[in-house]
């Protein structure tokens, strides 16, 4: 069973998706719940015609019992400077589930899209005590891809054949990793103003979106369920996503995003080499996430 607690724009996305692939039941919660009793009368009819899966809208989380996935979508307030304007928003609302997921899920994996995402992940794993490899905060990976996108863009190719990784902040102090890219399996090799230029572009990608369409909500809901799907189907899903570290890249008692495999049993943290400057920035990244932590 697979619980999306927040059923706005990306949490029913996100079941959306979930329920096309049929993934598993589904049960959205939403504090208004006829708004999660009405997404889930839509989705419910995109459940392929074999599948034996439900699809439900709760307020009531009781319903979340027996959950291999739980999904953190819940939103209060708005994005003005960067994603940390939701702290004061999110926080008490996060730390209100996270007691309702220790009580009726603690075996669940806790999936996190609601900003600020490091930040928030964090909350989750001391409110909640859940295992650490169990909360994964989905943000690094979107990230990635809007890498991928800004540097297809400077070479004048398609987006195939490139690999990029973003790691740090899913917030403006994230890290394109540039000395890992490739295209067609070979290394890439960028001038600085093209550095300049694409880590500007992936870390101010929500600006335009925020003004053109109010915010992410593709993008986040098929990242989301790419990790989802990797718990459900115990594949082996190499992404970028925040967990807590404990020394990993000499970084300690902070979520934010790096290389991990993830399959039923959770997240495993991958470390890569990286050159001195990008993990100068990551450590940078890793302290902007602990001061905004300070304010929970
Ligand atoms: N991590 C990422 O990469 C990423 C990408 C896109 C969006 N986001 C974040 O995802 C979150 C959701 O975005 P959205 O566009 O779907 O927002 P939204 O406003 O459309 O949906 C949020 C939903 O949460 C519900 N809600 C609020 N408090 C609740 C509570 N206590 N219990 C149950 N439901 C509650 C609201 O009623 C609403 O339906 C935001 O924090 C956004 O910034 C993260």
């Amino acid at each position: 069973m697979i619980s999306i607690i927040g059923a706005g724009k990306v949490g029913s996305a996100i079941g959306f998706l979930s329920a096309s692939a049929s993934l598993d039941d589904i049960v959205l919660v939403n504090r208004n719940k006829n708004k999660a009793m009405g997404e889930a009368l839509d989705i419910v009819n995109v459940v392929p015609k074999n599948s034996t899966i439900s699809v439900t809208g709760t307020d009531d989380y009781e319903n979340i019992a027996g959950s291999q996935v739980v999904v953190i979508t819940v939103n209060a307030g708005k994005i003005v400077t960067d994603r940390s304007d939701l702290i004061q928003y999110n926080i008490p609302i996060i730390k209100d589930i996270s007691k309702k997921i220790e009580r009726y899920a603690s075996n669940a994996k806790v999936i996190v899209i609601t900003n600020p995402v490091d930040v928030i992940t964090y909350c989750i794993l001391q409110e909640s005590g859940l295992s650490v490899k169990n909360v994964i905060g989905m943000g690094s990976s979107l990230d990635s891809d809007r890498f991928r996108y800004a540097i297809s863009k400077t070479l004048h190719t398609n987006q195939s054949g490139i690999e990029s990784i973003v790691l740090g902040e899913h917030g403006n102090s994230m890290v394109p990793i540039f000395s890992t890219v490739k295209l067609d399996g070979k290394a890439i090799h960028f001038d600085k103003n093209q550095m300049t230029d694409i880590t500007n572009e992936v870390r101010n990608y929500w600006r335009p979106l925020t003004e053109l369409k109010g915010a992410s909500v593709f993008g986040a809901a098929k990242h989301s369920y790419d990790i989802i799907k990797a718990i459900m189907k115990n594949e082996s899903l190499e992404v970028p996503s925040s967990v807590m570290l404990h020394g990993e890249y000499g970084i300690s008692d902070v979520c934010m995003g790096v290389p991990l495999v993830i399959n039923k049993n959770g997240a495993s943290i991958k470390e890569i080499d990286l050159d001195d400057s990008e993990h100068d920035m990551l450590v940078k990244s890793s302290n902007v996430i602990k001061n905004n932590i300070k304010k929970i």
